[in-house]
């Protein structure tokens, strides 16, 4: 099977993230996509980040009833920070019967040179990258991209995380099961 890998901290997932896995999962030959949650980003810090078991809670309820849609505590068992190039190894030797790319926002592009060995990693694996607002599809670096056409999504986890912080309502921003998680459990105060 065909399967597009979407790592994040998901802190929290949000609308921008789910209509980015749906389109992926939907509108390319990719057949599942699964939710990876990263337990830390190498690149992000550690503070202000929800546990990992809550995120991946948050991500399991918002993908819920989509047959294609997975989420996966895969990287809970992995060294830290999570590198995606390690990930996929381990991912490829446990499940060789499946093919995996990796799904992202294009403004992953701008540091994919950056990623842990990222040369190998580009020639090992296809993106599949959906347009993120004020961030152009294009890479340093020789990589395989598949590009959907989609519209731009200006959302992001920082600023659900601002606007809970000021008391402010986050309706349809996040899927309505994991805005009542996030209240029911005072997430993000
Ligand atoms: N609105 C969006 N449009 C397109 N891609 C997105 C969007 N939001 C997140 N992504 C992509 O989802 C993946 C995971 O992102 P992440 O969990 O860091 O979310 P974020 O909203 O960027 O978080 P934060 O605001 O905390 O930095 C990345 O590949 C990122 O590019
Ligand atoms: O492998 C790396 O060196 C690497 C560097 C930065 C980010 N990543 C992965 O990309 C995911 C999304 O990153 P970001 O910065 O767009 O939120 C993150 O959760 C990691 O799984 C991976």
């Amino acid at each position: 099977m065909k399967i597009g890998l979407y790592f994040g901290s998901f802190n929290p997932i949000h609308t921008g993230h789910c209509i980015v896995a749906h389109q992926m999962a939907y509108q390319t030959d990719l057949q599942q996509v699964w939710l990876v949650v990263s337990p830390q980003n190498p690149f992000k810090p550690s503070n202000g980040l929800l546990n990992e078991y809550h995120r991946l809670h948050l991500a399991k309820l918002a993908i819920q009833g989509i047959d294609r849609l997975r989420a996966t505590d895969i990287e809970f068992h992995l060294p830290r920070p999570s590198y995606t190039i390690d990930t996929l190894i381990y991912l490829e030797e446990k499940f060789p019967q499946h093919e995996f790319s990796v799904v992202m926002g294009s403004d992953g592009l701008q540091n994919l040179h950056k990623w842990k060995n990222a040369e190998t990693l580009v020639q090992r694996t296809d993106f599949y990258v959906y347009p993120r607002p004020g961030f152009p599809l294009s890479t340093s670096l020789k990589a395989n991209i598949t590009a959907v056409n989609a519209p731009l999504l200006d959302i992001s986890a920082t600023f659900i995380r601002d606007q809970i912080k000021a008391g402010n309502d986050i309706h349809y921003l996040v899927p309505e099961p994991v805005r009542e998680e996030i209240e029911k459990n005072g997430y993000y105060r």
